[in-house]
């Protein structure tokens, strides 16, 4: 998760400006994310200084990412102009291309994949012209928030206003939704905070196509526009073009995933495990699937059933591309705010709005650690408001899920360092996982109420050393109450800290018990008391057979695409950046053959595959590595890596 640099260091007036914000009502306090003043707009892990998006356009990252949020977040993305557009348009030629392997291999006619090709170049030619002419930064400038929501309206048959949402209190009886048909107010008693069980769907190959209005679309989902960037990809507002529904449909790059995989497995094992522990055991790479390298946080997300932890509907991979896709329930009016080490100061919430979120954080933390998961990183912005308000606990990319009742020890390096506990800094073992998330709810706390970070520094060490030495600045906080609260929740020593079931009769907290919490009972009435490491290994199906024939499709593919004479990898990453156009990398050239008549019989294999062809592509790709090996890494590859390596942990958090 990035993070703005956004906060002043240690802000004297603190109480004073509290105070000025507790004036306007509570509306005003709902920040979406187009409403916060200036928030710098970062892709520290992409290393190109440029994004290829179609055969005649290079699209700088500025452009790309422009310095507002709001921008990116009001800009419509065309298919055209997207980020991901090489890679789709690589995609979608490229499973082309595997088609008209399979094909070759089956003895069917050798143009086909040509033929293929020229379709959907000249399908996606058609978009080209507003590739060319049109970049994020022309639509913001172009398109009011109000003409995109009615553009939107006008393809959509939900058409939820994110203004007309922002107006609603924060906590509020949320709309039925069409994969959740019941949500219920988090404070009322009688009420349920918890929807019917979810089935995740899992796709593992989804298709890529253009939507009839020009944007991408991955199985069903309209792509609409960019919404967030995230460590390993964007987040993009879907639309399930059959319902209508918005979702928030978040894109991995396989490429940084498995790199981090092969970090993680050294290290620690797969998602931070020590290897044997908690983690299921692990499959040899070509065994995989690539849904496996998310398999962590679609294990957690599938048990969980919490009105204030977000849903996941849908993981789906597009076999032979860079992108997979997890599908959430859209929290429309984004994160609650941001905070960050610069010099700004970060939203100030009135007591009250304190109150209601952090109610509802408790509540969907109490169920985690019910449900015996520690989060690692909560902060605000992994609290995302749906379009009712209500808070959405995101991200659970590092969390960890246990397999023993009662163990919750956790081992170091997840987690954002400001709100890293003092026993996470100083520790070099094993700690208590429960108590590391309080006292990063207790930073979350402390920074809605003061618009600052507790601790902070653009120095890890010294960082370090004020979470285990110094005492947060409370300024001239008037509620003695409050005071209690976040000193226990920002207490050193964690045998000490507050706890959860603390936390629930906390005088500030319910407001000397005019505001109690809905009971413990209700609240975590859906927890899963074992997960066994069955749980995280079946996260995601596997279907070795299809992947490993595809992948074999592709070295072939690959093979036969290796030029003539051996250039090394840099000359032709250079060409490939001389010629944008990725078409050139993953396409044959262009033929003015007739269709062929079987191109519409052609498939994928899926499920078992005749062992003859099995033994055919074997013997090609084995050639193939005879071949090339390491140094005939296409070109398409060398710029895949450029854009996979990543800065080390603690250079994207703050
Ligand atoms: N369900 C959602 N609805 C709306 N916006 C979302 C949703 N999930 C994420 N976002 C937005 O997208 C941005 C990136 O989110 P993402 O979770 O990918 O970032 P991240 O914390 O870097 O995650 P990771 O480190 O796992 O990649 C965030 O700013 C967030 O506000």
């Amino acid at each position: 998760m990035h993070v703005a640099t956004k906060l002043s260091p240690t802000t004297k007036n603190a109480s004073s400006q509290r105070q000025e914000s507790d004036a306007p009502a509570f509306p005003l306090a709902i920040t979406t994310a187009t409403e916060s003043d200036g928030p710098v707009w970062q892709d520290p892990l992409e290393n190109p200084s440029f994004i290829t998006t179609s055969p005649t356009t290079i699209i700088s990252q500025e452009d790309m990412y422009p310095n507002s949020l709001s921008m990116v977040l009001q800009s419509p993305v065309p298919f055209a102009n997207r980020r991901s557009f090489a890679s789709q348009l690589e995609a979608t030629l490229l499973a082309s291309n595997l088609t008209a392997a399979t094909t070759t291999l089956n003895s069917t006619a050798a143009t086909s994949s040509t033929l293929l090709s020229q379709d959907l170049r000249s399908t996606i030619g058609n978009n080209d012209s507003s590739a060319t002419t049109t970049s994020p930064a022309d639509n913001s400038s172009s398109n009011s928030k109000g003409d995109l929501q009615s553009e939107e309206n006008r393809n959509t048959a939900s058409s939820e206003s994110v203004d007309d949402e922002s107006s609603k209190m924060l906590i509020e009886k949320p709309k039925h939704h069409a994969h959740s048909p019941s949500h219920s107010h988090t404070h009322s008693r009688d009420s349920s905070v918890h929807s019917p069980p979810l089935t995740v769907k899992e796709t593992l190959d989804a298709g890529i196509t253009v939507s009839p209005t020009g944007m991408l679309q991955v199985k069903q989902y309209e792509l609409r526009r960019i919404i967030g960037q995230g460590a390993f990809g964007i987040v993009n507002l879907g639309v399930d073009i059959n319902t209508g529904v918005k979702y928030a449909v978040k894109e991995f790059s396989k490429a940084k995933l498995r790199k981090k995989d092969r970090q993680n497995l050294f290290r620690l094992g797969p998602r931070g495990r020590a290897p044997g522990r908690r983690g299921p055991t692990i499959p040899a790479e070509e065994e995989r699937s690539p849904l496996d390298l998310i398999r962590g946080e679609i294990a957690i997300l599938k048990k969980l059933n919490h009105i204030n932890i977000v849903k996941l509907y849908e993981v789906l991979d597009v076999a032979a591309e860079d992108s997979m896709y997890m599908v959430f329930e859209l929290c429309e009016l984004g994160a609650l705010t941001e905070v960050s080490v610069g010099d700004k100061p970060g939203k100030i919430f009135t007591d009250s709005d304190c109150r209601r979120i952090f109610q509802q954080m408790v509540l969907g933390i109490e169920y985690l650690h019910e449900h015996d998961i520690v989060h690692r990183d909560i902060k605000p912005d992994n609290l995302l408001r749906a379009a009712d308000g209500t808070l959405k606990i995101v991200d659970f990319g590092v969390s960890e899920m246990f397999t023993k009742k009662g163990d919750d020890m956790i081992k170091k390096s997840a987690g954002s360092p400001a709100f890293m506990a003092p026993e996470l800094c100083r520790s070099h073992g094993e700690v208590s996982g429960k108590p590391t998330d309080l006292w990063s709810m207790g930073v979350t706390l402390f920074c809605i109420r003061y618009g600052r970070l507790p601790f902070k520094s653009g120095m890890s060490l010294e960082l370090q050393k004020m979470i285990n030495e110094d005492e947060p600045d409370l300024g001239d906080e008037q509620d003695p109450r409050f005071r209690t609260t976040i000193t226990r929740l920002l207490e050193k020593d964690p045998s000490k800290r507050m706890t959860i079931d603390e936390l629930r009769n906390d005088p500030w907290l319910t407001d000397d018990g005019r505001q109690p919490l809905i009971c413990k009972e209700e609240n975590t009435r859906n927890a899963v008391l074992e997960v066994t490491e069955d749980d995280l290994r079946g996260a995601v199906q596997q279907l070795h057979g299809l992947f490993r024939v595809l992948k074999a499709v592709y070295k072939f593919k690959k093979m036969r695409k290796r030029p003539s004479s051996r250039s090394s990898s840099r000359d032709r990453r250079e060409k490939a950046t001389d010629e944008p156009s990725t078409l050139s990398l993953s396409s044959p050239p262009l033929s003015d053959s007739p269709p062929s008549e079987t191109e519409d019989d052609v498939t994928l294999p899926t499920g078992e595959v005749s062992s003859s062809l099995l033994a055919k592509i074997d013997a090609l790709s084995a050639q193939e590595d005879q071949e090339g090996g390491q140094e005939e890494s296409t070109a398409k590859e060398d710029v895949k890596n450029l854009s996979s390596s990543s800065p080390p942990f603690s250079d994207r958090r703050y």
